[in-house]
Parts: C-alpha cells; sequence; structure tokens
C-alpha cells in the first residue's frame, strides 16, 4: 500500500509537484487503487491517467519522466527507460534511494511483478492556460481546445451550404430547362437529385446541432469547474472586503459570456462561412441585385455600429445599479434575523425600492436607445428581403430568359439575410459581453492565494510559534493593527490573547494561518518561516474555533468530519467527547446521523460551538486556536468545554483568544496586546501583579462577577425567609 503511495508520490517530484497525503480521497489502510491516485495527482495539477497496457505497449511509450507500474502484491514501481529494441524496460524500486541505479527487467520479470495497469503522468500542459487572466481570448483558447469537434461542426457547415447551392441550381436548371423546352425526364431527374439533396442538408443539419450541443455542454463543464476551483482560490480578505451579493451577480455574468461564445459567436463565425461561400455565387448570378443586397445589409451594419457606444455608456450604468440592488436582496437576507428583531423592515424595503427604481431607470433608458437602430433598419432590411426581388423582377422584363436565375437569386440571397442579421446581432450583443467579461473578471482575476501544489515545505508541526518584530496594518487601513510584535510559545503549551477590542487579538491568529501575508518581521513555527511553508499545508495542519462558525448542510457525523478522508466514527466519538458534545449528540434521535440543516436552525448556539470544537479537533491538530470561541456560549455549555480544556490542550500548543479572563487563569503565558503592541506576557498571577493593563482589564471583570454575585443572594434569601 505504502509502495504505491510512494511511487506516485516519487514520480510527482520529478515534475515538481509534492504531493500531499491529506489530499489522497482513499480509505487508510486499504490498497489505493489507480483511479484514486490519478485523481490525486490531477488535483494537485498534474496531467494523469490510469491505462491498462500490454508489454508491446509499454515499450513503445515515448518514456520523458517517470511512470507508475502497479504491482501484483498492492506494491508499485517506476519506469525510467524502455528499449523495444533489446525487450527491457528499467525500473526503479519507489522504496530505494533516488540516485539508486535502475534495474533492466524483460518480459517473464515483468509479468511476475505487474499486473497490467500503469500510471502515466506529466506536468499539465493546460496548467498554464488554467492560470491565466479571464477574458475573451481565454475563453476563445478554451473552445478551441475542441479542435476537432470544431472542424467537424465547420464541416458539416461546408456541406450544407454546398447543398443549398447545389439545390438552388436545380431549380434554376428546373425553371429554365424544364418550363421552355417541356422536358418532363430532365424534371424527373432534377426530382430525385434535389430529394437526395433534401436528405442530405437535414442529415448536415442534424450533425451541425449535434456538434454545437456538444461543444457548449464541455466548454460549459469546464468553464464551471475552473470558475469554482478560481474562487475558492480566492483569498479571504477578498470575500471580507466584497459583498456577496456583488460576488454572485458577477459571476453570474461568466454564463452570459459562455452562452455568446457557444452559442451567438458559433453560428455567426459558421454563417461566415456560408456567406463566405454564397457572395461568390450571387455574384455569378447577379452582381447588381449582389451589390445592391450587399449595400443595403452595409447601411444595417453601420447604423448597429453608431449605436454601441451609447448602449455602453448605459450599461454600465445599468450594471452597477444591479449589483446595488443585489446587494440589498442578499444582505437583507442574510442579515434577516436582525432585520425581523430590530423592526428593520421600512428601511430595507426603501433600499430595495431605491436601487429597483434605479436599476428600471437605466434598463428603460438602455432599450429606449436600442429601440432607435432597430427602427431605422427596418427600411433596409425591408429593402434586401423584398427591394431587390423587384429590381431583380424589373431586370427580368428586359431578358425574359432569365427567369431561373432570378428564382435562383431570390432564393439563395434570402439566406444571406440570416448570417448579416447574425452578424448585427453579435455585434449588439459585443457591448453587453465585454461588460459581462469585465464584471466576471473583476472576481476572477484577483490575485489568488499561492496555494500551488509545488509550493512551499510541508514540515510536520511539533508547535512551536514565534512573532519578531511583525507589524502589520491591514491594506486600505491607516492604523497599524501590530506594532512591533514580538513573543515566544514553547511547542505544547497554551497561551491566552487578552487586550481591550482591537487590541490585535484576531489578528495574530489570522497572520498565523496565513490570511493576511503582507507583515513585516518573521513568524516562524518550529523555526519554519511562515512565509515558506506551503498554505494549504499550514492551515491543515491547524485547528480553528471562531466565535461564529459555519456548519454545512448534511449529518452531524459528515460535520464533524468535514470531508477529511481516512476518518471513522470513532475519531468522530472522540472528538466530540472531547468537545463536550458527545451527550447532546447521544440525546438526539438519530444522534450522529441527526441532519444539520442549513443554518442549522436545529441547533442551539452552544450545540453548534461544541461541533465546530470537535471538527477542529478530529484531526488531532499540533495547533489549535480559539478565537471567542466560548465567548457566544451559555455559561453551562462553556463550564462544560471549559472543563475539558485541559484535555483538550494536552499534547499540543493552544492559542486562546478571549474577552473572558476568569478562562484563562490556568494557562502557561498570557500575552497582553495594546493598540498593537504586547504590554507583557506571563502566567495570570503575575500579570495580576505586574501589569497595569492586565491588572485593569482583570479588576474590571472580577469587579463585574463580584456585583453580580452580591446581586444573587437577595432573591434567595427572599425565598427562604
Ligand atoms: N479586515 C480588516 N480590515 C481593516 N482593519 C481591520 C480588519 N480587521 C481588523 N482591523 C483593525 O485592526 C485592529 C486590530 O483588530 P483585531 O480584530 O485584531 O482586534 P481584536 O483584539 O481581535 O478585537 P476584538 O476583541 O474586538 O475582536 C483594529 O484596529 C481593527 O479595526
Amino acid at each position: 500500500m505504502e509502495l504505491r503511495l510512494l511511487a506516485v508520490i516519487t514520480a510527482a517530484r520529478h515534475y515538481g509537484v509534492e504531493l500531499d497525503r491529506d489530499d489522497l480521497r482513499f480509505p487508510l489502510g486499504e490498497v489505493p487503487q489507480p483511479a484514486a491516485l490519478v485523481d490525486w495527482l490531477r488535483n494537485s495539477g498534474l496531467w494523469a491517467r490510469a491505462v491498462r497496457l500490454r508489454w508491446s505497449e509499454l515499450l513503445a511509450l515515448p518514456i520523458s519522466g517517470p511512470l507508475v507500474l502497479m504491482g501484483r502484491d498492492g506494491g508499485a514501481f517506476l519506469v525510467v527507460r524502455a528499449d523495444p529494441a533489446r525487450q527491457l524496460i528499467w525500473v526503479r524500486d519507489p522504496a530505494s534511494a533516488t540516485d539508486h541505479e535502475p534495474h533492466a527487467l524483460d518480459l517473464a520479470a515483468v509479468t511476475q511483478l505487474w499486473e497490467g495497469s500503469a500510471i502515466l503522468l506529466r506536468a499539465d500542459r493546460g496548467g498554464a492556460y488554467d492560470n491565466e487572466p479571464f477574458s475573451f481570448l481565454w475563453l476563445f483558447r478554451l473552445i478551441w481546445q475542441d479542435k476537432r469537434l470544431m472542424k467537424e461542426t465547420f464541416a458539416a457547415s461546408i456541406m450544407m451550404t454546398a447543398l443549398s447551392i447545389v439545390s438552388m441550381m436545380l431549380v434554376m436548371v428546373v425553371i429554365d430547362r424544364v418550363v421552355t423546352y417541356r422536358s418532363y425526364s430532365t424534371l424527373a431527374l432534377v426530382s430525385i437529385v434535389l430529394g437526395i439533396t433534401v436528405f442530405y442538408e437535414a442529415y448536415f443539419g442534424f450533425i451541425r446541432r449535434q456538434l454545437t450541443v456538444a461543444l457548449a455542454r464541455r466548454v460549459d463543464g469546464r468553464v464551471n469547474l475552473w470558475m469554482f476551483r478560481r474562487v475558492l482560490g480566492l483569498p479571504i480578505d477578498f470575500f471580507e472586503r466584497t459583498q456577496a451579493g456583488g460576488v454572485l451577480y458577477r459571476l453570474g455574468h461568466i454564463g452570459k459570456v459562455r452562452d455568446f461564445i457557444t452559442g451567438q459567436v458559433l453560428t455567426t463565425l459558421l454563417d461566415l462561412v456560408t456567406l463566405a461561400m454564397l457572395i461568390p455565387v450571387l455574384l455569378w448570378l447577379s452582381p447588381t441585385l449582389t451589390w445592391m443586397a450587399l449595400l443595403a445589409a452595409g447601411v444595417i451594419l453601420l447604423i448597429i455600429v453608431a449605436f454601441i457606444q451609447p448602449v455602453r455608456r448605459l450599461y454600465h450604468h445599468y450594471n452597477e445599479a444591479e449589483i446595488s440592488k443585489s446587494t440589498v436582496l442578499v444582505e437583507s437576507l442574510r442579515g434577516i434575523r436582525t432585520v425581523k428583531s430590530l423592526g428593520l423592515e421600512p428601511q430595507r424595503k426603501e433600499a430595495w425600492d431605491h436601487t429597483t427604481a434605479a436599476a428600471g431607470g437605466w434598463k428603460l433608458e438602455m432599450l429606449d436607445t436600442l429601440n432607435w437602430p432597430q427602427t431605422l433598419i427596418i427600411p433596409f432590411d425591408f429593402f434586401l428581403r423584398s427591394g431587390v426581388m423587384m429590381v431583380g423582377a424589373y431586370l427580368t422584363l428586359d431578358d425574359p430568359g432569365t427567369g431561373g436565375g432570378l428564382v435562383a437569386f431570390m432564393m439563395l440571397s434570402s439566406r444571406l439575410a440570416q448570417p448579416l442579421g447574425g452578424i448585427a446581432r453579435m455585434l449588439e450583443q459585443i457591448e453587453d459581453v465585454r461588460a459581462a467579461v469585465s464584471m466576471a473578471a473583476s472576481v476572477l482575476n484577483q490575485p489568488r492565494e499561492d496555494t500551488g501544489a509545488g509550493a512551499g515545505l510541508r514540515p510536520r508541526f511539533a508547535g512551536a510559534i514565534s512573532f519578531t518584530k511583525v507589524d502589520f496594518t491591514y491594506p486600505g487601513s491607516k492604523t497599524t493593527a501590530l506594532d512591533g510584535v514580538s513573543f515566544e510559545i514553547p511547542a505544547g503549551s497554551s497561551v491566552g490573547l487578552v487586550g481591550r477590542s482591537g487590541s490585535g487579538k484576531s489578528t495574530i491568529t489570522r497572520l498565523l494561518q496565513g490570511i493576511n501575508r503582507e507583515y513585516e518581521g518573521y513568524i516562524k513555527i518550529d523555526g519554519n518561516d511562515l512565509r515558506s511553508i506551503n498554505l494549504q499545508h499550514l492551515r491543515r495542519s491547524f485547528g480553528v474555533v471562531l466565535q461564529e462558525n459555519f456548519l454545512f448542510r448534511g449529518t452531524i457525523r459528515d460535520n464533524i468530519i468535514g470531508g477529511r478522508p481516512g476518518l471513522t466514527l470513532t475519531d468522530v466519538v472522540r472528538a466530540a467527547r472531547l468537545a463536550g458534545a458527545e451527550e447532546f449528540i447521544e440525546r438526539m434521535p438519530q444522534g450522529y446521523d441527526t441532519v444539520v440543516e442549513e443554518g442549522s436552525p436545529n441547533l442551539s448556539g452552544g450545540q453548534r460551538q461544541r461541533l465546530a470544537i470537535a471538527r477542529a479537533l478530529i484531526t488531532d491538530p499540533r495547533i489549535l486556536i480559539l478565537d471567542e470561541a466560548t465567548s457566544a456560549l451559555d455559561p453551562e455549555s462553556e463550564a462544560l468545554v471549559n472543563a475539558n480544556i485541559a484535555r483538550i490542550a494536552h499534547g499540543r500548543t493552544m492559542l486562546v483568544v478571549s474577552h473572558r479572563l476568569s478562562s484563562l487563569t490556568e494557562m502557561d503565558q498570557i500575552i497582553v496586546l495594546d493598540r498593537g503592541r504586547v504590554m507583557d506576557v506571563g502566567p495570570h498571577r503575575d500579570l495580576v501583579e505586574r501589569c497595569p493593563v492586565y491588572r485593569q482589564l482583570w479588576l474590571q471583570q472580577t469587579r463585574y462577577m463580584d456585583s453580580q454575585r452580591a446581586a444573587a443572594p437577595a432573591p434567595v434569601l427572599a425565598q427562604g425567609s
């Protein structure tokens, strides 16, 4: 089992990618199958494929880097070279050192070891393009990946146009010959050929539609996958800066761009093929009429182009208004509890009315402006459709022998209208779509976090943390959040972070998790500079519980596992017990299989929090951060969690941010912060004596608690008396 993982890890390393065991979706203890290994490689940014090969095929493979053969006994080995002439392959044992000389195997030896399947891998060539910014060109290149399908679609279009030209020519023959010379045999022959032509035209039309649908579906799939990956790759502070409503609305535009390219642009390109073939034939049939038709079409295009600029401006305003509208809606829905409990409905309604009216106003103005080109083109469109025929009829009067030609011209030129209309529509929409591209790009092209598979160290943490002269200011903010912060936390110790509101407690935990990276100074974990550690590895090594934690729709068990591979119900129960959640979960009718609804309305705040603690503990993290994790709990739940805190802290470094100093008195050290500076570090009893800021906070709280205690016995006495 280990050998297969080792082989794949070694092969990936050849391409500069460091695989993370936590990314492998496969139950621990079982033999990993090629499909799971391929998924692992692909998710880490490599191109990989599982194949079954024959010996001859294996020998014929061009081997530029190692490929992995699956061994019979659940093992694996790496093929580094093949020599078809000598019928030999050279393999490395993944367990041995990489500089070890590969050894040659022949068919007999390979048959004994190999079970027939292999994993091919290489650096993903799509990778570079994957990292490019979202733009029109990007989408075109994405579509161009399906070159074969595109070529087939174009071939079908060419065939269709050729066939329609043939059938029109046949009509011309019928009119000129059959009618003039009364030839029945020609009529019969032409009818048969026409029948066949119609059949083929229908057939190619069917193929063309099928191909365009297939192309659209593929592009759709790829764009969706890519978009979600990009969005997940954006840093947290982007989502903090940007309202969810705006992000959703902007991302919605990607669908518009995709539909435009796979629909309008593709059809127009195909129609251009038709135009390129039709125009020479029309010129041959009647140059005068052709020029007239093209002139009318040209004027139509000019009218549309003239209105592009004003429409673009109005569209921009309309979009901005729509973003505000959608922000009001999303905000109202997300904050519905606050809205209802504070009775803020009239204000929200007013905001909604206001933004809706603004969006409606801009839309109306835009449609009004669009109405002009649509009206102005009508006479030219009419001339294109009917006027040309009248002129043609007039010309035929002078030359009666050309009746067939005129009919053929009319039938063919009617096909001119569709592609020209298509081009016009495309030009009309292009502004819309350009705006949509920049909308979607404003989210998708944000700088991403560098969580790349190859980037950074992946050390096993013991949990020692040090900050040395760390300065940090939030982007766009004037006040420094951290000012020359230095402290050391030995591995395995528990540390409290205290200070007034806004003193920088959460900022310290954010920097540690790599949420904000633009700090000055040094942050080290076990002596490794935080900047040099792989971001995903870093975050996975932490357990984090915040004041508000999001639970996903699913069972309690799924929520605690959180999709992490290799965890069983025993782990879930262990984590739940440690978090003080076991008792309430077992009282629920379905126990660990109880379904948590969206927003978890079926759980109390305290229960939700204890589940979040269990979720953080299940991976047995070396470093645990509790950021006001118990602040919102009722005294009973808080007491339950606090009673377990010593057990939770056992064997790991624990960082607890809390306003309630009474829950921190047992910590090994407490770091006192004030306005972004470290005022003092020490255990509770020392700090009360020597640190004025801490003493003040402590006295404030104990005085408050004393006054509560003093107030509490009164009713009891009254009752007893
Ligand atoms: N996302 C942010 N963008 C800009 N400034 C921020 C951001 N988060 C915090 N700050 C500022 O940084 C400073 C430190 O904030 P931080 O949240 O670390 O304090 P805290 O001690 O955790 O406060 P609290 O106890 O209220 O949670 C504050 O002045 C705050 O206004």
